[in-house]
């Protein structure tokens, strides 16, 4: 299975428009990948929250109209970041999607760790309450974003639906690059699935961008990683690497269900 990262620069001189119209040329250009993944938020930038009520999207909106156009088009899976999901009541998401190489929308996923404190998703976005793992010609899909990797029981629970793959699309700042980094390898080896990890690079609101968009099979290694400018990342990943792990360091059978959780402090 041969993946793609579109590290794509997300930066306030580019307009939300422009910047679609330039990834969906990139997705095209990946015709004979099997996924092509892009980071969060990528349209209306995921630090640029002023943008947010401007640029945000139902389901079928412009973002998903171009990704299904050129999934289709390239013969190709395309997980297409996330967007900025407005919905019938006008509530606001922070929502990855999915589509397969027909173009149709396969899954979705709203962002349920919304990063931010008092600022931000944590305050303009509604969080989400579903974990989505994706049956695909691949295995099972997780799909999780950016902050959610700080949550290990998410990734348990994507897991338990079946996960043999994550795909985390991000826009993590720079200044803790060492984070992302020990996070994705952690998750990966904790659920021994592969870790495909998007992410922006560029400065928009303020926030310069990490990159370093990561490929991490079970076993935690880091199969291919991008710098810190715009880039793609491509990998060849055999899915057999999970079955094979998993059955030569069996942990996941040691796992003691049912312990009494202690009363939340
Ligand atoms: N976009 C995000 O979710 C940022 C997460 C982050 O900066 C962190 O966890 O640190």
């Amino acid at each position: 299975m041969r993946v793609s990262l579109l590290q794509l620069s997300v930066d306030s001189t580019e307009t939300a428009g422009d910047r679609r119209l330039r990834a969906a040329a990139k997705v095209r250009e990946r015709a004979g990948d099997d996924l092509v993944v892009l980071p969060e938020l990528w349209t209306a930038g995921a630090w640029a929250y002023d943008d947010w009520e401007r640029d945000a999207e139902g389901l079928d909106g412009p973002t998903a109209d171009v990704m299904s156009a050129a999934a289709r088009a390239a013969g190709v899976w395309v997980h297409a970041g996330s967007i900025v999901e407005r919905d019938a009541d006008g509530t606001k998401y922070n929502t990855a999607l999915l589509f397969d190489r027909e173009g149709s929308l396969r899954g979705h996923y709203r962002k349920i760790h919304r990063y931010g404190f008092d600022t931000g998703e944590a305050v303009a976005m509604g969080g989400g309450s579903d974990i989505v793992t994706v049956p695909t010609e691949f295995g099972g899909l997780g799909l999780a974003i950016c902050y959610d990797l700080r949550f290990p029981e998410l990734f348990r629970g994507l897991l338990d639906a079946g996960a043999e793959l994550i795909v985390v699309p991000a826009a993590w700042p720079a200044a803790r690059l060492a984070h992302l980094e020990l996070l994705v390898r952690a998750r990966a080896v904790e659920e021994q699935v592969f870790l495909l990890a998007c992410v922006a690079a560029g400065a928009h609101g303020g926030v310069q961008q990490a990159g370093h968009s990561m490929v991490v099979d079970p076993w935690g290694t880091v199969v291919a990683e991008a710098g810190d400018h715009e880039e793609t990342v491509t990998a060849d990943v055999d899915m057999a690497e999970v079955a094979r792990i998993r059955s030569e360091l069996p942990v996941l059978r040691d796992r003691v269900l049912g312990i009494p959780a202690p009363a939340l402090r």
